[in-house]
């Protein structure tokens, strides 16, 4: 083994690529989609179990709190699904290369910014 290796244990100097920051991002709604769903289902369970139950769910998404989960959440699925088509297609065989890799991480993170524009939008 080589004594003189590059060593590089300044994080501020490295950059990510498009690519890295679509695979972090893809882990981090998928994870922020596990802890979704626990709301989903309390939610959903909460609100068929009485009128009043139902109400207080209302309230809930209605208010400031409630928006910025629901917001939040189909965010992530999004973004989640928008990743999870283009592995997809790269589990075919395309965009593997660096160039075409970037690209499509790029695109995939500016629709994610666009969809949730509009989301966010309708949602308020
Ligand atoms: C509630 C629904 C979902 C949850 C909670 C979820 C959760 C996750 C998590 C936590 C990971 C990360 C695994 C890791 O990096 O070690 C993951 C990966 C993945 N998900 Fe999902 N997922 C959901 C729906 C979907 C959907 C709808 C798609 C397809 C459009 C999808 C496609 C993928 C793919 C392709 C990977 C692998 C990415 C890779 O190899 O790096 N997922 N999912």
């Amino acid at each position: 083994m080589k004594k003189q290796r590059p060593v590089n244990l300044d994080l501020n100097t490295i950059k990510f690529p498009p690519s890295a920051i679509s695979s972090i991002l893809h882990r981090v709604t998928g994870v922020a989609m596990f802890f979704a769903l626990l709301f989903v289902i309390w939610a959903w369970a909460v609100s068929v179990s009485s009128p009043e139950g139902f109400a207080n769910v209302q309230a809930l998404m209605d208010g400031l709190i409630g928006k910025i989960i629901a917001i939040g959440t189909a965010s992530a699925l999004t973004y989640h699904i928008l990743g999870g088509i283009r592995h997809g297609i790269m589990d075919m065989g395309h965009w593997e290369e660096l160039e075409s890799g970037n690209l499509s991480a790029q695109v995939v993170i500016g629709l994610w910014v666009v969809l949730t524009v509009v989301i966010g939008v309708a949602l308020w």
